[in-house]
């Protein structure tokens, strides 16, 4: 039986960077973490240690700090378009860019002062490959809660189950999404915001037969708001309450005291596509 690499890819993880735009007093910031990885001809390097179609990682790096400096920073998926562009343009052996980039924001305080915003991360994955460009954009760890409309029942029950059914619970969820746009321009700002909105929209709006029926919601409140973009994927994990028992301290707990879960949690993960919206030309799933 012979040995055959399969397939590969390679560049840097995690490229801090940090750009300050400065525009007399007021200062703009702008916090990314970027990840490259590069696949093509490659396969010298592997099989008998042949560099010379080898980019180093280290170029990668410093490619995202001078791109930074010379171009300046705006939108991640700009700055992600831009940066696959170039390491597929320029490096002939190079067929396929993929670059991540998960940005933080920071809230004004003042011309120059700022404070982290300890909420949700953006998210953005661009590859360009041979078979086109795809930009991804989403949201990751958008903690949401309803303490109302949201009830459980009507479940399978088999020898094991011991879940109650329930009218009436808490449902709670850290968003992890991510939406894939039919094209590569859009207004990127206003199509984040918008994205956003809808999730935020259809999660407190939905009144809540399972997890699964949010998480069809929040999609489809993305794809009917925003018709630049073509397929939604989420990861819901459940974020279980428990009620409280309170019974032997002779206090009733009509659903006010919960515990608050750890693990293990319910995961709920599903996509929501246009009818005929154009194929992925990248894996993309989380
Ligand atoms: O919204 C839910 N979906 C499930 O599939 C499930 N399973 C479970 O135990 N609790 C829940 N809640």
């Amino acid at each position: 039986m012979g040995i055959v690499l399969g397939p590969n890819r390679y560049g840097k993880a995690e490229i801090r960077l940090v750009r300050v735009h400065r525009d007399g007093d007021t200062h703009g910031l702008v916090d990314f973490n970027v990840s490259i990885a590069l696949s093509g001809e490659l396969a010298a390097a592997h099989l008998v240690g042949d560099n010379s179609g080898v980019l180093p990682t280290d170029t990668m790096k410093n490619t995202v700090y001078a791109f930074a400096k010379e171009h300046g920073v705006g939108e991640p998926e700009v700055f992600a378009l831009l940066l696959a562009r170039h390491f597929v343009g320029s490096q002939p052996q190079v067929h396929g860019a993929k670059v991540s980039i998960e940005s933080f924001a920071w809230d004004r305080l003042g011309p120059h002062s700022f404070r982290k915003r300890g909420d949700h991360i953006r998210t953005t994955v661009v590859s360009v490959t041979a078979a086109g460009t795809q930009v991804v954009s989403g949201v990751t760890g958008l903690t949401l809660l309803n303490s109302a409309d949201s009830e459980f029942h009507g479940f399978v029950q088999d020898g094991y189950t011991t879940l109650p059914p329930t009218t009436d619970r808490i449902l709670a969820t850290a968003v992890d999404a991510r939406w894939r746009h039919a094209g590569d321009d859009t207004d990127w700002a206003a199509s984040f915001e918008g994205s956003l909105a809808a999730l935020l929209e259809a999660f407190v709006g939905t009144y809540s037969y399972s997890l699964q029926q949010t998480l069809y919601a929040m999609g489809a409140g993305v794809l009917g708001s925003r018709p630049e973009v073509a397929e939604v994927r989420l990861a819901l994990p459940n974020k279980h309450h428990y009620l409280a028992d309170l019974s032997p301290f002779g206090l009733d707990n009509p659903n006010e005291v919960f515990i608050a879960g750890d693990r293990p949690y319910g995961l709920i993960e599903g996509t929501v596509a246009r009818d005929g919206a154009p194929a992925a030309t990248a894996e993309w799933w989380l």
